[in-house]
């Protein structure tokens, strides 16, 4: 099934497109948002997105993605990130990398090259492609973009052993699942009050619905207006789901509720 993921090959998203589809039907494309646009208009059967990263938090592109096109999420892939330092010799003088990566070896990067200058580049491999060309620049990556021009200069930078990244796949909308131990939601309430989020959460907890992810993205509206990202670990296959989700529905019928569907998690090594 053709799956589109970040580019160019050799990401960290790559690895996790391979999880769920043969490489041969992988694409890849440089912009989260235009993965998640590609699956709703309907150019490309499944997307592969980074969503968040034990060390340096949420990818925001990836969720304000989710609320702006109407895609389903049906699978959960959990990889280990372990980075590698990789360039032409010591000599560079510039480290390019995915703004993640760059955050996740701070303290690697300050510690053994502080005078080198940091640039966000697309995704880890377009900073080995760059690294490959350009003998001034390093790249962080996985190891396995080592050879040719390219040595590791270092292994296992990332500054916790824990690195650990979630990313989602993404189907059509029509393709929703209420099967599976997670669910990912979104809900706009378009109101404010007192209280309002704890309400929200509130018909989980009555349910002993586990939530394992909340996060407030701003509306675009208008200041300190929110679309709140809530993943629960229950399957919408559930009546304990179906009913807390009513109660939520209430609650925001000034606004909206999506729901992206209920899938399983795979850890990929
Ligand atoms: O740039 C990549 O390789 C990605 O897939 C995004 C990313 C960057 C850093 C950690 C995990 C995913």
């Amino acid at each position: 099934m053709e799956t589109l993921t970040l580019g160019p090959s050799g990401t960290y998203s790559h690895r996790a497109a391979r999880a769920v589809a043969d490489d041969g039907d992988i694409e890849f494309t440089e912009s989260v948002t235009g993965i998640v646009e590609a699956v709703a208009q309907g150019r490309s059967a499944r997307g592969v997105v980074p969503v968040e990263n034990s060390i340096e938090g949420t990818v925001t592109e990836s969720l304000d993605a989710f609320a702006e096109y109407d895609v389903a999420v049906v699978q959960e892939i959990v990889t280990p990130i372990r980075h590698a330092l990789l360039a032409q010799h010591e000599a560079f003088e510039l480290v390019a990398s995915h703004a993640q990566a760059l955050a996740q070896c701070r303290s690697y990067l300050e510690a053994n090259y502080p005078e080198a200058d940091l640039e966000a580049v697309a995704s880890t491999a377009r900073g080995v492609e760059r690294a490959r060309e350009d003998g001034t620049l390093a790249a962080i990556g996985h190891p396995d973009n080592a050879g040719g021009t390219l040595q590791t200069l270092a292994e296992d930078i990332q500054t916790r052993d824990s690195n650990a990244t979630r990313f989602l796949v993404v189907a059509p909308s029509a393709e929703q699942s209420r099967a599976g131990s997670k669910t990912s939601l979104i809900v706009y309430p378009n109101r404010d009050y007192p209280g309002l989020l704890l309400e929200l959460l509130d018909p989980f907890a009555e349910r002993d619905i586990n939530l394992t992810r909340v996060e407030s993205r701003p509306s675009g509206e208008r200041l300190g207006d929110y679309v709140f990202h809530i993943d629960v670990a229950a399957g919408l296959y559930e009546n304990r789901t179906v009913e807390a989700l009513a109660v939520v529905e209430d609650l925001a019928d000034a606004g909206w509720v999506r729901r992206l569907g209920s899938y399983d998690t795979e850890t990929v090594v």
